[in-house]
C-alpha cells in the first residue's frame, strides 16, 4: 500500500497583472517524502509557497491537506491546519531567547494559547512546563540545544536556520515547507542541513523544499517538480529530472 497523500494540489493559477506567475500547477506529495520544487529565478516557486500558506490567494486551484479540503487563509490558521513554513529571509523573534522562539511555535497546538501563558493561569502554568520541555527537545533534535537561553539574533546564520526549522516543527505540522533553507550557507553548513533534513524525514515527517542548489536537491529529494515561467515543465524522480531535455534547456538555455 502506498503512503497517504499529505498535500494534493491541482490547477493552481496565479496572475499578477499581466504576469502569469503560476500556470496550471499540480503537486502531489506523499507522507514521508522530501518533495522538491526547483526552477530558475522568477519561476514562481515562492509564489507557490505563498499561495499554499495563504499569503497570496490563488486565482484558481483545488487544495487538499491530509485528505481534507483545505483553504489557505491567515498564517495562524494555516499553521493550525498543518503547514509550517520557513522563509527565504530568516524571520525569527530576534530579541527573544532561542527557547522562547520555539515555545511560540508550540502555542499553535495548546489550549491556553499565548494569552493564557502571559496571564499565568494555573492550567496554563502546567502546560507551559510541558511546552518548555518539548521546545528543549526540539532544540536538541536540530542540534542547538545548548543555546536555549541565548538571544536568537546572536546565533550564527546556520544556527538561526536550524532554529527556524525547530520553531516550524513545534507546530507539529503535517507538512514542513522550507523556502531556500541553504541560502547563504557555506559547504559545511549545507552538509549539516542535509543531515538534519534526512533526520526529520526519518521521523516520518513530510517536507516540501525550495532550493537553488540543484546538486543538493538531486541527492535529497524523493521527487521534484520543475517550474519555468510559472509552468510545471517536469515532474518525477531526480534521475528523470536530471536528464529531461526541457529542464536542461530551462537551466542552460538563453531564456534566463
Ligand atoms: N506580489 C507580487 N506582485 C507582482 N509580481 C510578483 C509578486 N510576487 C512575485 N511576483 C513575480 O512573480 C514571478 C515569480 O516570482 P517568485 O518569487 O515566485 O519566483 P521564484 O521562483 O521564487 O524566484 P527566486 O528563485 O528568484 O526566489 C516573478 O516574475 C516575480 O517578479
Amino acid at each position: 500500500m502506498s503512503a497517504p497523500t499529505i498535500l494534493n494540489i491541482s490547477g493552481v493559477n496565479k496572475r499578477f497583472g499581466g504576469l502569469q506567475a503560476l500556470s496550471e500547477v499540480n503537486v502531489k506529495i506523499l507522507k514521508g517524502q522530501i518533495y522538491g520544487l526547483i526552477g530558475p529565478n522568477g519561476a514562481g516557486k515562492t509564489t507557490f509557497f505563498n499561495v499554499i500558506t495563504g499569503l497570496y490567494q490563488a486565482d484558481t486551484g483545488s487544495f487538499e491537506l491530509a485528505g481534507k479540503p483545505y483553504s489557505p487563509s491567515a498564517p495562524h490558521e494555516v499553521a493550525k491546519a498543518g503547514i509550517a513554513r520557513t522563509f527565504q529571509n530568516i524571520r525569527l523573534f530576534g530579541e527573544m531567547t532561542v527557547l522562547e522562539n520555539v515555545m511560540v511555535g508550540c502555542h499553535v497546538r495548546t489550549h491556553q494559547g499565548v494569552f493564557g501563558a502571559v496571564f499565568r493561569h494555573k492550567a496554563a502554568r502546567t502546560e507551559e512546563l510541558a511546552i518548555r520541555k518539548r521546545s528543549q527537545e526540539l532544540l536538541d533534535f536540530v542540534g542547538i540545544g545548548r543555546f536555549g537561553e541565548r538571544t536568537a539574533r546572536h546565533l550564527s546564520y546556520g544556527d538561526q536556520r536550524r532554529l527556524e526549522i525547530a520553531r516550524a516543527l513545534a507546530t507539529e505540522p503535517q507538512l514542513l515547507a522550507l523556502d531556500e533553507p541553504a541560502a547563504g550557507m557555506n559547504a559545511t553548513e549545507k552538509l549539516a542541513l542535509r543531515e538534519l533534513l534526512v533526520k526529520i524525514k526519518n521521523e516520518g515527517k513530510t517536507i516540501l523544499l525550495i532550493e537553488h542548489d540543484v546538486k543538493l536537491m538531486m541527492g535529497l529529494c524523493d521527487r521534484l517538480t520543475v517550474l519555468d515561467y510559472g509552468k510545471p515543465i517536469a515532474e518525477g524522480l531526480p534521475a528523470e529530472i536530471q536528464k529531461n531535455p526541457a529542464v536542461i534547456e530551462a537551466y542552460l538555455g538563453g531564456g534566463h
